[in-house]
């Protein structure tokens, strides 16, 4: 029970009054909650972790007193990691789904599947990077997966600020402590990136491996791409984009939308469909609309977040291309920036 109190105390302190636990199943304590919006929402707190159970992800906004997970880059105990906070109502967000994986290159349903860029992909990360390099990145976030953490590092080496992306490791106690730095001036130049598993792509079940060309002949076309672009359809034993949506916007908000909030500029590197389900939220699209929704490789998507809302900036420009970042039928502002 004092754990409980424990969390229903922290997580007023994150905005959020607690006006009742419903219930507390096996080890998770299902909280109301009302934020400070007065929206109601439902949290699942899983072994220290809180996520949100609502499927519209349309609701909880924190107040811009909330520092929880600003402070959490910040402390030594996540990797001695310094960001200095800054006063402002506006931040950048920058999106970027990976460049070219080999099993792009190869047309294979990827999913969970860990695989790294081919040269293609290194030469469109460096392209993502020359197109942000004049934003100021502050704290950058990766899924666990190879292919995204290659693209978030290989773009930054084209900033101009020239600071150094840190992976943060807070595995356990002990990579926590064999990887702090010890001078301020060098945690000046470097920029925090946290990895994290709930921004993978979504799972792909039985697919996964499977030639996305060959699936369509034996399942027909019709299904696979019901299963690629449906909101709510899971391939075989997979994710469906609702169950990814689930995990990737839970932790957006959650962990990535407080760094905004106190003025961070963010950099998300992630996939196709995770960051398909993140821009469902950011732009308040329609299950129909989602359906419709492709995102390129290697192509930066700007917002700014401003009073609480994202505004959708499209592509910083490169040298030598159209700002053309994604495409959908229905959204047809996605095209050209
Ligand atoms: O194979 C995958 O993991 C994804 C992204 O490459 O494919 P899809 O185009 O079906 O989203």
């Amino acid at each position: 029970m004092a754990a409980t109190a424990f969390h229903q105390a922290s997580l007023q302190s994150r905005g959020y009054f607690c006006d009742s636990r419903l219930s507390l199943e096996n080890g998770n304590a299902t909280f109301r909650l009302i934020s400070k919006g007065f929206k109601l929402d439902i949290a699942v707190l899983r072994r220290g972790n809180y996520c949100s159970r609502k499927r519209s992800f349309s609701v909880i906004k924190a107040s811009n007193s909330q520092t929880t997970v600003f402070d959490q880059v910040s402390s030594p105990s996540n990797g001695g990691m310094s960001v200095s906070r800054k006063k402002s109502n506006e931040a950048a967000l920058i999106l970027i789904r990976h460049g070219e994986s080999m099993w792009n290159e190869k047309n294979l349903f990827t999913g969970c599947v860990d695989v790294p860029l081919t040269k293609k992909g290194v030469e469109e990360a460096i392209e993502a990077g020359k197109r942000i390099s004049n934003i100021p990145v502050d704290v950058i976030y990766t899924s666990a997966l190879i292919r995204a953490q290659m693209t978030a590092m290989l773009a930054m080496t084209e900033h101009r600020r020239k600071k150094v992306p840190i992976i943060l490791h807070n595995e356990s106690e002990q990579a926590k402590a064999w990887s702090q730095i010890f001078s301020e001036d060098t945690h000046k130049q470097c920029i925090p990136v946290v990895t994290a598993w709930q921004l993978n792509e979504r799972m792909y079940g039985e697919l996964q491996g499977l030639n996305k060309q060959e699936t369509a002949d034996r399942y027909g076309k019709e299904q696979v791409h019901e299963w690629r672009r449906s909101y709510d359809t899971p391939p075989p034993n997979g994710e469906s984009l609702e169950m990814c949506a689930e995990r990737a916007v839970a932790y957006f908000m959650e962990h990535i939308e407080p760094q905004l909030l106190c003025g961070k500029n963010v950099m998300i590197a992630a996939h196709g469909n995770s960051l398909r389900s993140i821009i469902m939220y950011l732009d308040k699209l329609t299950s129909q609309e989602v359906i419709s929704l492709e995102l390129s490789t290697g192509i930066p998507m700007l917002y700014i977040f401003k009073d609480e809302r994202f505004i959708r900036r499209g592509s910083p420009v490169a040298p030598n291309e159209a700002g053309v970042y994604a495409y959908t039928k229905v959204c047809g502002v996605f095209r050209v920036m």
